[in-house]
Parts: structure tokens; C-alpha cells; sequence
């Protein structure tokens, strides 16, 4: 069935118990007690010293047992009504039901579950279900209910279908076995599930099972069941009007179980003797469940020892409301089969079930019911937008580019004073209160980020962004950084750029902070510069080829353009620097570092150098490690410190994940073994059963029992370490990941600056452009160690480590 499975647990029940006297006029009531008040029972055998009277002849004399009734000589119609017509009724509340017959053969079990089919007055309990049930469908015309109907049976502890001779059944009897259904119960696969239109297709089912059915007569019953057989009614129910997206499952399962006999008596041999011992067998083992049931401290219920305990699952101990029609031949000779019957009714007594719910919702009808309410409801929208004169207003999730328009809108919201949000629509509202975490957030970061690094965070009014699309850098004043908008670095990975102040460099000058020199080392403006300025404020008017190529940034604002300008004598590189090598400085575009942004080179990195006359222009900037490993120890001391650190808590934080990992292995393979040792060991005794008919758990299983269960906390535990370190793991190996993109900026947000070299692939790698950061710094290290290194196999190691870990990610 297509639908989702949802459920209404209810509380817990004690399984409801009777008793059912079959008439006799040789009622034995001198011994069997009947107590006013119609629930009680006592049994009081008198010793019989000589040991010949037939009897019990043991120490105890009287046994006290209580029931939910007690039914003597009542006829069907008072059992149905006053016990099975309430499952019925709950059985449209969509809860299961089971009505099991139990006792000794002869005892009036089948006339209880099935009747007398030749008087209609005396038929049994399952064609008045059958009969309630298509009555109640009938009263409620709101309801749709379909019926199914199964019937097996559990002959030889074999699980055969009763209804294979029906019109349009299958014959799938050698393929029937039970399977854990989705609510946690068994069901039967390729058990014929028959639909019944109505109570007549029912009554055909019950009655063409009922010729399938295995009997034969013994001296103690005519007719007797030689197997346990189950009628099952399936019910699903859902209303014609609302909610019909909300479907009630229910089932009610009709037992009528073999019983139980004393082969002396019934004197059988042969093929019946053989039968006899397998229905014996199969209710020691439902004796062994209920007994485990009824034990509070036992865990493991030996459901699957038989097919009918089994296929009982969920009616004892499960999701059902149970009842159990113990059914006693009150006659003498029978007394010691009546205690038996008597006390396992009364162990049943302490059994108790989880009658729940069963609700499912039909997917499809859900998704129908939401979309005519979202049909609804944005008619009404429109409604009221057209009143309000907003008909322009949108509901559709935002696209990627309107968000980076949104932050856009919010970064000149933080940057001027006088900036308004213009508010549309209630998504709007909501990103841009996402917008503006997304900011704080990284603000937060960054100024942690500076206090740890023990540098005054108003000294830092840019800032390195994570991505673009996520961030925009984030002017802390107006006038102390250079934003570059993310769509100016439409061809970068990494995301937009502040240039970040060191020491010294970058002071507060003419309302600049980005790459100025302190004012004491700049040089006195050379008519070169004059020149510059000109030619700068050419540019900055109309953006030139050379200034897309360079990936100046035409999104840069007005004032902030103006100033750049006014403050830093930027050269254009054709007029400044034609010869030098900077004049091949990204002439080709692509070959611009993936996380550097295009931004104002020529604003920063070579105005820079051609404001700082002092020093001498380097014409061939060092090789990029071995600046690199300077920077480490210099300027990028504090990143590296850090990253170091981290990568330690790594190192760290991964020993830990796999001593957990390892503990945890070590407990599934103890859990394993113990297993394989409770199987062989219930696969011995289960052997010894069939030559015993006795089950009994000896110390050694107990002990293993015990020891299975400690093992399973045990393994829970451990599992939650593991995945708490796991946590730390990853949590790391993130900071570490941080650090060292922060790092590689930094370090080439400083090679620029300081060599004029834009470009983070230039001289290292051709592909620069299609390569990340991590990638970067990857190929660094490479370079580092082949350079460096004395051992070549550091090289081969590290090749192998990275080729690893993509295939691993
Ligand atoms: N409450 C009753 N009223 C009238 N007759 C009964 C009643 N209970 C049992 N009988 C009769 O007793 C006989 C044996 O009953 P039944 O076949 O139902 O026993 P059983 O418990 O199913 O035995 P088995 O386990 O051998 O199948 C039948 O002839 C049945 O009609």
C-alpha cells in the first residue's frame, strides 16, 4: 500500500481472559468451584492417599483462579455479545483484535470459534464478526471500507492456505512465510488475501476454508482440529467525506487453536500420534511466550520458535486487544487437563498488549488536500494584494541572483546613513534578515579573529569574505574599506576581497585603509605619479579594456572611486611601467587566481609600489614557497600558529575517533560471537525439545542472555562516543580548513601587494583558474617539498595522501 505509516499508541492492556464451560451434565462441581460474582474459579482435588483415584495426587489441593468471567453453560449469542461484539466495534477505531480459543481437546474450542454450521442459532464467533462487521460498514454510508478475508492453518508446523480452492486464489501454499510487517507485527507472505463484497463472500471463505481444514476423529472428539487455524478480517476504512487523505488499517484474527491431549488418552497412533506431538509441541512454546510475557525482567520473547507463535506476535505482547475464550470439559476424568488449561489462562491474564491506532495517510490524497490549500490561499493573496495595491509583490523563493542583489541592498544599507530598505514583500523581509546574520555573523568572526591575533579591531576595516555568493565583504565604516561587489569577480571561485591591513601598513589616510603605505614611508608624488593620477582618473570614468582585463571593479561607488584616486597615485600600467615585468601582469585574465578578486590592482598592489620610491622595484619577485615559507614565520606568523594548532587538535581529535571506532568494532564482534553461541545452543535444545516436548533455559544460556544484553548497552554507548568524536573530527577538520584558505589569502593578498604579482598560479601552475583553494595550497606544499625537501618520497607520499582523500570525498 502506498501511504505513510502513523500510528496512535495507546496505553497498555492486560489481555482479557475467559473461561467457557462446555455442558456436560457430568459437571464435576464438587472440584471445580464456580464462585458467585461469575469470575472466579477454585479447584479443590482432595489428596488421594492410595494414589488410585485417577487424579492429581500431588500436595497441592486447591488452586484460587480469577478471570475477566467465568461462562458456564451460556450459549453463542451471550459470549459473542458479551465479549467478541467490543473488538468488532474497536475494530472501526482502527485497532486490532484477536479472539483465541484455548483448552484441551474436546473442550468446545472449534464450537466456540466456528459453531455448528447445520444451526444457525449455534454458530460460532467468527460468522458473527463477519456479520457485525459488514453491519457497522452498512450504518455508516460516510465510510469507505473494503474487507479482506484470509484463512491458514498450522498443520505440522507447516503454514498452509485454507482458501487456495477459491475462484481467483493462488496456490502459493509452499511459498508461505511470515514476515515483519511495517507496524512492527507478522504478517503471512502469499497468504491469499481474498476481498469480501459482502457478509455472504465472507460466510463462502470461512466455510470453503473451513473443508480445507485438517481433522480426524480420536476417541476424546469426533471432529478434532489437528491443526491451528486462523480466520483473519482485514479492514481498511477511510471517510467518503473529509480527511479522506487519513486511512484506518485493522485487522481481527480468529484462533482456533489445536488441543491440547493426553496421548494415553485419546489413544492415537500412527499419522494422529504424530499430529498430536506437533500440536502439543507448538503449545508448549506458546506457553513458553506467554510465560516470558508474563515475566516483567525477561527481554527476549521466543516468538520464532514457532510458526504460530510467530504469526501470534503481534496479538501477544503487540499492537492488539487480545481476548482468550479458555474453554474447559468440567467432567472428572478430565480435571487434570482443566488445572492445566486453567493455569496457563490465568498466566495469559498477566500478558498485556499495546492496543494502537492504525493510521496511515495516503500520500497522494495529502498532496492533493495541500495543493488546492496553496490554491486557495494564493487566490486570496492576490486578493488582497490587488486591494493593497501591491499587485507587484512576489512569492516565489528567491533566485541566487536576487539574493546577491538583497546583499547588495543590505551592505549599502550598513555602509550609508541615509540608505532605506525598500520592503516588498514578507520573503524579502526574510532574507534580509538573513542577510544581515550572514554579515554579523562574519563580522563576529573576523573581529574574534582579530582580538586573537592581539590587533586592534578598529584598526581593520576590511575584511577577507568567505564566498561570494554567500557574503559580501562588509565595510565596518564607511570610509575604511573597499568593498568589491561579488559580481565583479563573476569569474572567481572564492569569493570578493578587503584588503586586509598588516602593522604599519594601511593607516587612516585621507579615509583609506587599503594598501597605503605608512604616510612617513611614502614617497613625494613624481610627475610620473601626477601623470598617473590623470590617466587613473581616466580610467575611473570610463572603464577601459585594460581595466576589465585587470578586473578593476566597475561596481566600485563614486566617492569611494574618487577617493581611491585622489589618494593613491595609481598607475596605469602602460604609462608607468611598460618595460618592467609588471607590464605582463595579468594581461591574460585567466590566469587570475581563483580566490583573488579582480579588484583594484592598480589602486592597491601598483600604486602601492609606484608610491613607495623608497624601495627598489624588484623586477623578478622571489619564488612563490620560499616567499611563501617567509611569510609564515613573518606577517602570516600568527595564521600559521594557528592553523598549526588545529591541525594538532585534528591529529588529536582523529586518534580519539578511532579508539572509539575500534571499541565499538570490538563490541560488535563480542556481540557476534555471543550470538552464534545462544543460536547453537538453542538449536541443541531446541532438539532436545522435540525428543523432551521441555524447553528450559539452563543457567549457561541465561548467563549468555545476560551477558547480551550488558553487550548491546555497552555497544550503544560506545556508538555514541564514536559519533561524538566523529563530530569533533569533522568540527576540526572544518577550523583547519578555515585557517589554511585565511592563510593562503593572506599570504597572496601579501605577495601582491608586495611584489605586484596578482596573480597566485603565476609561475606554479597553468590551470590556476580551475583550481580552489585548498587546491592551491596543496600544490604549494608539492612545490615546497620538491624544492626543499631532502626526501623525494615526501613528494610520492603526499601525492598518494591527496588522491586518497578525493577518492575518499
Ligand atoms: N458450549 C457448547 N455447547 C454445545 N456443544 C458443545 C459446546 N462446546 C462443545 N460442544 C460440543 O462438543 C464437541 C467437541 O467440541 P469441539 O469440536 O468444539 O472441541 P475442540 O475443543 O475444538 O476439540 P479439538 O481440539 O479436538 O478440535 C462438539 O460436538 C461440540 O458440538
Amino acid at each position: 500500500m502506498n501511504s505513510s505509516y502513523g500510528s496512535g499508541v495507546g496505553p497498555q492492556r492486560n489481555i482479557r481472559v475467559v473461561l467457557r464451560t462446555r455442558p456436560t451434565a457430568e459437571f464435576a462441581g464438587d472440584i471445580i468451584k464456580l464462585q458467585p460474582g461469575g469470575k472466579s474459579v477454585n479447584i479443590h482435588i482432595p489428596k488421594d492417599p492410595t494414589g488410585e483415584g485417577g487424579h492429581i495426587n500431588n500436595k497441592q489441593e486447591n488452586w484460587d483462579f480469577r478471570f475477566d468471567n467465568v461462562y458456564h453453560n451460556v450459549g453463542q449469542e451471550t459470549l459473542y455479545d458479551e465479549c467478541a461484539a467490543p473488538l468488532v466495534k474497536g475494530m472501526f477505531q482502527g485497532l486490532n483484535g484477536t479472539i483465541m480459543a484455548y483448552g484441551q481437546t474436546g473442550a468446545g474450542k472449534t464450537f466456540t470459534m466456528a459453531g455448528a454450521t447445520e444451526n444457525y442459532k449455534h454458530r460460532g464467533l467468527i460468522p458473527r464478526v463477519i456479520s457485525q462487521v459488514f453491519k457497522e460498514i452498512s450504518e455508516k454510508p460516510q465510510m469507505a471500507a473494503t474487507v479482506w478475508v484470509s484463512y491458514l492453518e498450522i498443520y505440522q508446523e507447516q503454514i498452509v492456505d485454507l482458501l487456495t480452492t477459491v475462484d481467483g486464489a493462488e496456490d502459493s501454499t509452499s511459498a508461505l512465510i511470515v514476515v515483519d510487517d511495517k507496524s512492527g507485527g507478522a504478517s503471512v507472505r502469499g497468504l491469499n488475501l481474498m476481498i469480501a463484497n459482502n457478509e455472504e463472500d465472507a460466510l463462502n471463505y470461512l466455510f470453503e476454508g473451513e473443508t480445507n481444514k485438517s481433522i480426524s476423529e480420536h476417541q476424546m472428539n469426533k471432529v478434532s482440529s489437528r491443526s491451528h487455524c486462523i480466520f483473519t478480517l482485514h479492514i481498511e476504512a477511510r471517510s467518503r467525506q473529509e480527511n479522506s487523505e487519513k486511512v484506518l488499517y485493522s485487522k481481527m484474527n480468529l484462533v482456533d487453536l489445536a488441543g491440547s491431549e493426553r496421548i494415553s488418552k485419546t489413544q492415537t497412533t500412527g499419522t494422529s500420534l504424530r499430529e498430536a506431538m506437533y500440536i502439543n509441541k507448538s503449545l508448549t512454546f506458546l506457553e513458553q511466550v506467554v510465560i516470558a510475557l508474563a515475566d516483567r525482567r525477561r527481554e527476549h520473547i521466543p516468538y520464532r520458535q514457532s510458526k504460530l507463535t510467530n504469526v501470534l506476535r503481534d496479538s501477544l505482547g503487540g499492537n492488539c486487544n487480545t481476548l482468550v475464550i479458555a474453554c474447559i470439559w468440567g467432567e472428572r476424568q478430565h480435571i487434570e487437563e482443566t488445572v492445566s488449561t486453567l493455569r496457563f489462562a490465568s498466566r495469559m491474564m498477566c500478558v498485556t498488549n499495546t492496543p494502537t491506532v492504525n493510521v496511515q495517510y495516503d500520500p497522494m490524497a495529502l498532496i492533493k488536500k495541500y495543493e488546492k490549500e496553496v490554491k486557495d490561499l494564493r487566490q486570496e493573496l492576490a486578493m488582497h494584494d490587488t486591494l493593497a495595491n501591491r499587485s507587484h509583490a512576489q512569492y516565489e523563493p528567491m533566485s541566487e541572483s536576487q539574493k546577491f542583489e538583497l546583499q547588495k541592498q543590505v551592505k549599502n544599507y550598513l555602509d550609508h546613513d541615509n540608505e532605506d530598505l525598500e520592503i516588498a514583500s514578507l520573503r524579502q523581509i526574510k532574507e534580509t534578515y538573513a542577510q544581515f546574520r550572514v554579515l554579523y555573523k562574519y563580522l563576529e568572526a573576523e573581529l574574534e579573529d582579530l582580538k586573537r591575533s592581539g590587533r586592534d579591531p578598529r584598526m581593520h576595516g576590511g575584511v577577507l569574505m568567505p564566498t561570494t555568493t554567500q557574503v559580501l565583504p562588509v565595510d565596518k565604516s564607511s570610509s575604511t574599506s573597499l568593498s568589491v561587489s561579488a559580481s565583479d569577480t563573476a569569474t572567481t571561485k572564492a569569493g570578493a576581497l578587503d584588503l586586509e591591513k598588516d602593522e604599519g601598513v594601511g593607516e587612516l589616510e585621507g579615509g583609506f585603509a587599503i594598501g597605503l603605505m605608512p604616510s612617513s614611508a611614502r614617497p613625494q608624488p613624481s610627475k610620473v605619479g601626477a601623470k598617473d593620477i590623470k590617466s587613473s582618473d581616466k580610467i575611473k570614468k570610463k572603464p577601459t579594456k585594460t581595466d576589465k582585463r585587470l578586473g578593476s571593479n566597475p561596481t566600485l561607488s563614486e566617492p569611494q572611486s574618487r577617493q581611491l584616486n585622489n589618494d593613491i597615485p595609481a598607475l596605469a600600467i602602460e604609462t608607468v611601467l611598460p618595460s618592467s615585468p609588471r607590464a605582463s601582469f595579468p594581461n591574460d585574465s585567466t590566469l587570475l587566481p581563483t580566490s583573488l578578486p579582480p579588484l583594484s590592482s592598480k589602486g592597491t598592489a601598483l600604486s602601492t609600489r609606484a608610491s613607495n620610491a623608497d624601495q627598489p622595484v624588484t623586477l623578478s619577485p622571489p619564488p612563490r614557497s620560499e616567499e611563501f615559507e617567509s611569510f609564515k614565520k613573518g606577517k602570516g606568523a600568527e595564521t600559521s600558529k594557528i592553523l598549526t594548532e588545529n591541525k594538532v587538535a585534528l591529529c588529536e581529535k582523529r586518534r580519539l575517533a578511532k579508539e572509539a571506532a575500534e571499541a565499538v568494532n570490538e563490541t560488535k564482534r563480542e556481540i557476534d560471537d555471543v550470538r552464534d553461541i545462544l543460536e547453537r545452543k538453542s538449536m541443541e535444545l531446541n532438539a532436545a525439545v522435540a525428543d523432551t516436548g521441555n524447553r528450559i533455559i539452563d543457567e549457561e544460556e541465561h548467563k549468555l542472555l545476560d551477558r547480551l544484553k550488558f553487550l548491546k548497552g555497552q555497544y550503544r554507548e560506545r556508538y555514541a562516543t564514536l559519533r561524538e568524536a566523529r563530530g569533533e573530527v569533522d568540527y576540526c577538520d572544518r577550523l583547519v580548513d578555515q585557517c589554511r584558505r585565511k592563510l593562503i589569502q593572506e599570504f597572496e593578498q601579501h605577495y601582491a601587494v608586495t611584489f605586484g604579482v596578482a596573480s597566485v598560479g603565476a609561475g606554479l601552475v597553468g590551470e590556476e583558474d580551475i583550481l580552489d583553494v585548498a587546491e592551491k595550497f596543496e600544490i604549494m606544499q608539492l612545490q615546497r617539498m620538491s624544492q626543499e625537501e631532502a626526501e623525494p618520497s615526501a613528494v610520492t607520499f603526499f601525492n598518494a595522501r591527496r588522491k586518497l582523500k578525493k577518492r575518499v570525498t
